[in-house]
């Protein structure tokens, strides 16, 4: 097969050499998780009473076709119970489950994807049109399977047959992802998805190289093409030459030797030359990943998104988590980051990150019912989890953080909230941190514009850049459609980014930059010479980010960035971000 080069969106770094595994073949879209070891067995006879039911059905069928039925018809059922005992489509299948621990779907859609490819290459277009039986009898088969989905199991873990996979899908919801945590998968490639979409999130947190919104990779790539991602670049290279797979593990081994000699800064603070202190935070999305952020000398977490604890939940954990899960999470968190302060935010479901628990179809779910809005209207979930928050206060350092505010009224219930919250721990003598600060995400243009209405009642602000942007410039973050639109340096997000950072002063409380804008390297220069003293990112970003403040002089910045808040001339401002970045140690 010839090479071929595909561009799409960078959403995290470095590069990566591997496979490919198509998680959605075709139409058919099912889900994808890896099966614990000692359930590969019940796994294997899971598929095999599917494809038995499936044997018996077309039997059935066919017994109780009427006398006149078209002979076609017969025939047809035919070709069907032949594919389905070809051991290619009812053996092949298992054998995956068996080596590379696939559930039963993905076992099955991954053979039938191998088996197209191949069809795709057979002259004869009767034969070659063969593929759509094929996938019609493991439809059927996905049909019986997904009837019994509640009682998949959920298990996943390290697999070294997956050391080398490349997962190329259609899209990736945040909530599969997250499935992929633990599994060692080497990088994301998918058709759909923006820069700052959630799968680009996680990706980035889980510093696995990623490129979105290629369009249609996942109908040029086929099962098991080798792949080269080149993340900084935002490039797939499809069937790479050895030649090339060689040249890129060279750049690869450099990248990883500059990597390891940023870990060496893990203790040094991030002082400018001109001795300010920058205060760099990690994002984390599940508890465990507190530890990436010490690892990565964090000074604490600037923004836990709660919310992912509460997404992609199956099976016996279909319900939401109750206090107690909570709380225990919160906790792990907490302790882990060992007396570094960690600042939870409340659930900031919807738009992208939905709750399967009770979704409905909603025209713009960006803008309807989803974070501190759907909280104040499940009181109980709220409260639920406020009171699991203050609980985990007692064992470190914990704030608040009240995500989509726009209205003074949502600041004040959510205050009353955590009031109630505290006086029923009171009641029960709970121990929990009367002064846990709370604060709120700044990420609606209405609340940056109208600051001064509540930033009194508040303890800090956090300025959410990806949901700024999305609403500032009216663009789904997650749609790759309009993905060359998200302008993060479009003037009227630097004058938004201005206007915060200055009422913060004014407030004197102390503001962060928890969004995309905090871990890109090209920006940190103009957001520190803005005045932000607190930037939360990725784990995996904050050595980077360190070791440009560390050569930055920042006074130094403040007359070429006043001259970029000063124009509106797109250009311009690029010019001048080069300029700015450019400045070699500014002693
Ligand atoms: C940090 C942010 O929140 P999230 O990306 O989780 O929506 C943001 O919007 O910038």
């Amino acid at each position: 097969m010839a090479s071929f080069t595909l561009q799409g969106i960078p959403v995290s770094r470095g590069i990566t050499i591997g496979r490919a595994h198509l998680l959605r073949p075709a139409a058919m879209d099912v889900k994808h998780y890896l099966v614990a070891q000692e359930q590969v067995e019940a796994e294997v006879e899971r598929l095999q009473r599917a494809i038995d039911t499936v044997q018996l059905d077309l039997q059935s069928i066919w017994s109780e076709l009427p006398t006149d039925a078209p002979t076609e018809l017969g025939a047809f059922l035919d070709v069907h119970a032949l594919i389905l005992s070809d051991p290619m489509v009812s053996e092949a299948p298992l054998d995956i489950i068996r080596t590379r621990h696939y559930n039963a779907e993905w076992a099955l859609v991954t053979q039938v994807d191998v088996l197209s490819a191949q069809f795709d290459e057979i002259e004869d277009e009767y034969l070659r049109e063969r593929k759509a039986d094929i996938q019609q009898v493991a439809e059927r088969v996905l049909k019986v399977l997904t009837g019994s989905a509640d009682q998949l199991p959920r298990a996943v873990g390290v697999d070294e047959q997956n050391a080398n996979m490349i997962v190329v899908a259609k899209d990736i919801s945040p909530a599969d992802m997250m499935q992929f945590r633990d599994v060692a998968f080497t990088g994301f490639v998918t058709d759909e998805g923006g820069t700052n979409s959630h799968t680009a999130i996680v990706s980035r947190s889980l510093g696995i190289p990623a490129v979105v919104g290629l369009g249609n990779a996942s109908h040029l790539i086929r099962q098991d093409d080798w792949l080269i991602i080149d993340s900084d670049a935002g490039v797939v290279i499809v069937a790479p030459s050895p030649l090339l797979i060689e040249q890129y593990r060279q750049q690869q081994a450099v990248l990883l030797k500059a990597r390891k000699k940023l870990g060496k800064l893990k203790k040094t603070p991030a002082i400018s030359l001109d001795g300010i202190e920058v205060t760099l935070l990690a994002n984390i999305e599940l508890p465990e990943d507190a530890h990436a952020a010490l690892e990565a000398g964090a000074s604490g977490v600037g923004l836990f998104r709660s919310e992912f604890l509460f997404m992609g939940r199956t099976g016996v954990e279909q319900h939401l988590p109750s206090e107690e899960e909570q709380f225990l999470a919160y906790k792990q968190a907490v302790q882990t980051m060992k007396g570094r302060p960690v600042t939870i935010r409340t659930l900031d479901v919807g738009a992208d990150k939905p709750l399967e628990h009770g979704e409905h179809n909603i025209l713009n779910p960006a803008l309807g019912l989803r974070a501190i809005r759907y909280c104040l209207k499940e009181p109980q979930i709220f409260l639920t989890q406020l009171r699991a928050i203050l609980r985990a206060s007692a064992f470190g350092t914990v704030h608040i953080l009240i995500p989509m505010i726009a209205h003074a009224f949502e600041i004040d219930q959510s205050l009353a909230m955590i009031e109630q919250a505290k006086e029923s721990l009171r009641i029960e003598r709970i121990a929990f941190d009367e002064n846990v600060q709370v604060g709120a995400m700044i990420e609606i243009p209405a609340a940056a514009l109208s600051l001064p209405m509540f930033v009194k009642k508040l303890d800090f602000l956090s300025v959410g850049t990806n949901d700024l942007i999305q609403y500032t410039l009216a663009i789904d973050r997650a749609d790759h459609e309009v993905a060359h639109l998200y302008n993060d340096t479009h003037p009227a997000i630097l004058q938004l980014l201005s206007m915060t950072v200055s009422a913060a002063e004014k407030a004197a409380i102390p503001v962060a930059i928890c969004g995309g804008m905090a871990g890109d390297i090209k920006l940190t220069r103009l957001l520190i010479g803005m005045g932000f003293r607190e930037l939360s990112m990725p784990a995996a970003l904050l050595p980077e980010i360190k070791q440009e403040i560390l050569n930055t002089n920042i006074a130094a910045l403040e007359p070429a960035v006043k001259k970029i808040l000063r124009t509106y001339d797109p250009q311009v401002i690029q010019e001048l971000l080069t300029e700015v970045r450019e400045l070699r140690l500014l002693h």
